[in-house]
């Protein structure tokens, strides 16, 4: 069962009063039941956004929202049917648990003993059962944040908006919950908008990423997509390390100070080429490449450096022309500083810039 709600936003900007121009006007549909991530650094506009589709904000004129198709830009948060969880938890402190989780489901005039019923069967899915009595001052960040998704879900909303919900907590906390916030998003069928500044947080959550700069959308996709196809260099390096070599595209093949790669078919045609021509740039991420002895391969490079990880080691390499690149590659072989090594690049994860 899919419960979740899809949302269309279209020319939706907002300049706020004192004249900081927060989004420039975007479009964006999310799907219904997918969880939607948006990712990038302070300032550029993914809280706005994220308001502006929960209802605490209007768009500047001509934006318009619509949840199944049903234009809701006039209307405030309580009449969208949506969840929100805020890095700050937001919970009232001296009241119980389940008080808090109730809370939404007694301003809908629901009757005591259902809305506590409600309440006390959400909490079981979290598994803080055994919380329900307690006030929130007694509790640890992470149940405190665990109690702030129960309430958000209590109400049963078709949208689920959250901003920075693990931000406060602690480095293993947050992958911790982080898992069970994917595996509770993905069983409820929700339709879910989840705002971080977090790479790692945004590719393991994410059905689809966006991508943000300066108040406008830089890149859409898949984690897959944004991390081994992204648009461009800003997305490239905000979503984890690049390499980067120069060179050219002539019949099929990037040619560079190390060799050649053979393009796949959607990079070699001229509709692919990046505009402007001429001199161009090959983007990969370190995994994405593999080493091989030398003869058999169409890119050499010396190696300056190498890392070992103990199963992995990170090795970094020199072209004649003096360019580095890093690689990540399986410990099994050994690796001296100055000698040559072949490369091989996974066709499915480069790109042209
Ligand atoms: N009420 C407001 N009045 C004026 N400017 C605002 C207001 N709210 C946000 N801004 C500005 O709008 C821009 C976008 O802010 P927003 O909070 O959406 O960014 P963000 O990407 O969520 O950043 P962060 O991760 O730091 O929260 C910033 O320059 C911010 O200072």
């Amino acid at each position: 069962m899919n419960r979740g709600a899809a949302i269309t936003v279209s020319g939706c900007g907002k300049t706020f009063a004192d004249g900081t121009r927060a989004l420039a006007p975007l479009d964006l549909d999310v799907t219904a039941g997918e969880t939607l991530v948006l990712l990038g650094p302070s300032g550029c506009g993914k809280t706005t956004l994220l308001r502006l589709i929960a209802g605490l904000e209007a768009p500047d004129a001509g934006g318009q929202i619509r949840f199944d198709g049903a234009d809701v830009t006039a209307l405030p948060i309580e009449k969208r049917n949506v969840g929100m969880v805020f890095q700050s938890y937001a919970l009232f402190p001296n009241m119980s648990v389940i008080d808090n989780v109730a809370y939404g489901l007694r301003v809908r005039g629901m009757a005591k003993a259902a809305r506590r019923a409600q309440a006390a069967g959400v909490l079981e899915m979290m598994r803080i059962g055994a919380l329900a009595e307690r006030r929130i001052d007694q509790l640890s960040g992470g149940q405190r944040q665990r109690v702030a998704l129960a309430r958000a879900l209590a109400v049963e909303p078709r949208v689920i908006l959250l901003d920075e919900p693990l931000t406060a907590l602690d480095a293993a906390l947050r992958e911790h919950l982080r898992g069970e916030i994917d595996a509770l998003l993905k069983r409820l069928a929700i339709t879910a908008i989840y705002v971080t500044h977090d790479q790692a947080e945004a590719l393991a959550l994410g059905d689809r990423i966006v991508v943000m700069r300066n108040g406008a959308i830089a890149q859409v996709g898949t984690p897959r997509d944004v991390y081994f196809r992204p648009a461009d260099d800003f997305v490239a390096d905000f979503v984890g390390i690049t390499n980067r070599l120069a060179g050219t595209v002539t019949n099929g093949r990037f040619e560079t100070a190390a060799g050649f790669v053979p393009l796949p078919p959607d990079l070699a045609s001229p509709a692919a080429a990046p505009a402007g021509q001429g001199a161009v740039r090959l983007l990969f991420r370190p995994e994405a490449a593999r080493l091989i002895p030398p003869p058999e391969a169409g890119l050499v490079f010396e190696v300056m450096q190498v890392e070992f990880q103990g199963a992995r080691q990170k090795v970094t390499l020199k072209d004649p022309a003096g360019a580095r690149i890093l690689v990540e590659a399986p410990a099994d072989g050994v690796l001296a500083p100055g000698a040559a090594v072949g490369l091989i690049l996974d066709p499915a994860r480069i790109s042209l810039a």
